[in-house]
């Protein structure tokens, strides 16, 4: 056996079995059974600047306008055409303060999705969870292609699950702060070569650590399978693997059934969003949140509620309560008693919102 595999000595992936079992916070293993209610997709800092999207014609003043209560339904209809809008991470004080209210709104645990490429920040969300108690998994790895560094995109295969790996094993960015998820990994769609060697390094990361993924898939039905089909060929371990944003992905029943059977954690993690024109894709009606629920009780219907997983995905500013948004604790007050309301049963509830995400960030 060599002694060096990918830059690791072969005690220090052996050492990598200390992880069996637990679940890797910001501040630290953690037995799976303290998690508690678990929001697998969402982000505490970071900054999307690069998906500014320019104001329609005749929208230019409210692109500039401040936050002021007459600009805020605007702000829901087009957060990604106001710049400032995008700068979650000037948003501190807030969220903490909205962490603190998803704590007593029964809320344990916040799966952080922001990857390199939108601004991860471990120092913040180390002090997040030791300011608040809730416990915080930070994610390893890259965001979609447009964010991908030339000396990124220079890398080989070897090289990036390099990265990932000490990313989990030793400490993300210069700092000793530890990852424990792979994600949110970016695709776009067609999924760029880039991409494709970032997922390949995901799946080799992940049979090396046995830890979760979970992936952002591109805005085109077909692109959540084509993506497990390039994990799967690279060895990664789908039933680990959260495929995110379906709200917004798959709309057509059947389709959705078929890419269930592939045997991924279906995430829908749109929450709380509501807007007319999605400005990534115009052809797709973004659902709401009565259309969300009826999804999740049809896929339970069909024998998927060891499979699902849901969220808010908050990566702007006007979704915070500080700025009349839906905030952290949305599908706590108001979700889940409506999937109640729609025969949704408690212990469904709560393989949702506790078992499935306990499974899934369980290091094997
Ligand atoms: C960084 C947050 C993110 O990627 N969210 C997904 C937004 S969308 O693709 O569903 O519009």
């Amino acid at each position: 056996m060599p002694d060096r595999t990918f830059g690791l000595t072969v005690k220090e992936i052996a050492g990598m079995s200390d992880l069996s079992g637990k679940v890797q916070t910001v501040l630290g293993l953690m037995d799976p059974d303290q998690l508690g209610r678990t929001m697998t997709h969402e982000h505490l800092t970071m900054n999307f600047e690069y998906c500014f999207v320019p104001p329609a014609p005749g929208h230019e003043d409210n692109s500039l306008a401040p936050f002021q209560l007459e600009n805020m339904h605007w702000l829901q209809q087009h957060a990604y055409s106001h710049r400032e809008n995008l700068l979650l991470y000037q948003e501190l004080e807030a969220v903490r303060d909205e962490l603190v209210c998803f704590k007593k709104a029964g809320g344990g645990t916040i799966v952080e999705n922001t990857t390199t490429g939108i601004t991860r920040d471990l120092p913040v969300l180390r002090q997040l969870a030791k300011d608040t108690g809730v416990n915080i998994v930070a994610g390893a790895g890259y965001y979609v292609d447009d964010t991908h560094s030339d000396e990124t995109r220079k890398m080989t295969v070897e090289e990036l699950t390099d990265v990932i790996v000490t990313e989990v094993s030793h400490g993300a960015d210069g700092t000793d702060i530890r990852c424990g998820v792979l994600g949110e990994i970016g695709t776009g769609w067609p999924i760029t070569e880039s991409e494709k060697k970032v997922l390949r390094a995901t799946a080799h990361a992940q049979s090396q650590l046995g830890c979760p993924v979970i992936i952002h898939p591109g805005r085109n039905p077909t692109a959540p399978s084509e993506i497990v089909r390039v994990l799967q060929e690279a060895g990664g371990d789908i039933s680990k693997t959260v495929m995110s944003h379906l709200d917004r992905t798959i709309f057509d029943h059947d389709e959705l059934l078929e890419f269930a059977k592939l045997g991924s954690y279906l995430e829908y993690d749109l929450f709380g969003t509501e807007m007319l024109d999605y400005p990534f894709n115009l052809g797709i009606d973004m659902p709401n949140d009565s259309q969300r629920v009826q999804t999740l009780a049809f896929l339970i219907k069909e024998g998927y509620e060891d499979r699902i997983v849901i969220a808010h995905d908050i990566h702007t500013k006007n979704r915070l309560t500080k700025y009349g948004g839906h905030g952290y604790s949305h599908i706590l007050n108001n979700i889940v008693p409506k999937m109640l309301s729609r025969g949704i049963s408690q212990k469904q509830v709560d393989k949702i919102l506790i078992d499935n995400p306990k499974q899934w960030l369980t290091f094997k």
